[in-house]
């Protein structure tokens, strides 16, 4: 168990490889994204609802179909983090969550710590990559642990969420300016704000810019450095996080 968290009022949370397993993303939401577009850009490229998704990219991806589509996968392939791709990502995923492909494996403790928090009047925020519509789909299908071979039977965890951030609103995440953003926003300061994430480039730029942060080390997720270890708190599980008793008291004067 880690030292306690003092005067923590917000705990803003990255998705990818800290709530959610990184081979979700990769091995089931990019390939699904993939194989829906190859339909969308023949059936639908000059529809209004995804032509303002087509005419956000580069006018040569723009050219045709073919171009589209092998932009589109040259961007997936390297994971390139650029708000156009995030936001056709999303718009792409919508149907899979909805028609039951596939619904939010969370690691096994991230639902009750965030129960729990909630409870405790901590406000809870997200700061992804994935576009702000593609956070809510994922938090808004997340499979219910009580479904059992059900995998069909999702939770809304919506609620349980009061912000969302994401390269559009805030900036892009490894720059601090993006966490002194957040905070502002949230009219928070920004030593109060406690950040997990599986990047230690985020939680170093969430630092300076005054923010307590904890790199979240899950299993897939790209190995820690010795030095990342002993630079930075490093935890395997939200569990292993107490907020003191002090910020409860905290509550009483936060809304
Ligand atoms: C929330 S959308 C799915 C994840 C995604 O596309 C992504 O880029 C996640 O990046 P993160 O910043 O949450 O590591
Ligand atoms: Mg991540």
């Amino acid at each position: 168990m880690l030292p306690e968290h003092e005067n923590v009022g917000t705990v803003l949370l990255d998705i990818e490889g800290t709530v959610c397993p990184i081979s979700f993303v990769k091995d089931t939401l990019f390939p699904y994204a993939l194989k829906a577009l190859s339909s969308v850009i023949y059936e639908r490229w000059d529809s209004a609802d995804f032509k303002p998704y087509r005419d956000a990219f580069p006018a040569e991806a723009q050219a045709s179909p073919e171009a589209f589509e092998t932009h589109v996968k040259d961007l997936t392939a390297r994971d390139v983090k650029i708000a156009y791709l995030k936001n056709l990502q999303g718009y792409l995923w919508q149907a899979g969550y909805e028609n039951g492909a596939y619904s939010t494996p969370l690691f096994e403790d991230v639902v009750p710590q965030l129960e729990h928090w909630h409870d405790s009047s901590k406000q809870l925020v997200i700061y992804s990559s994935g576009s702000i519509f593609a956070q809510k789909l994922l938090f808004g299908h997340v499979q219910d642990p009580l479904g059992g071979a059900d995998e069909k039977r999702t939770q809304n965890l919506q609620g349980l969420i009061d912000g969302w951030f994401d390269t559009t609103n805030a900036g892009l995440k490894h720059d601090a300016s993006s966490y002194t953003k957040i905070a502002e926003e949230l009219g928070k300061s920004a030593d109060s704000v406690l950040f997990f994430s599986d990047n230690v480039k985020e939680v170093k730029a969430a630092i300076e810019a005054g923010m307590q942060a904890i790199v979240v080390d899950r299993p897939g997720n790209a190995p820690l450095s010795d030095e990342d270890k002993s630079q930075y708190k490093v935890v395997t599980s939200l569990r292993d996080v107490s907020l003191s008793a002090a910020q409860i008291d905290y509550r009483f004067f936060k809304r």
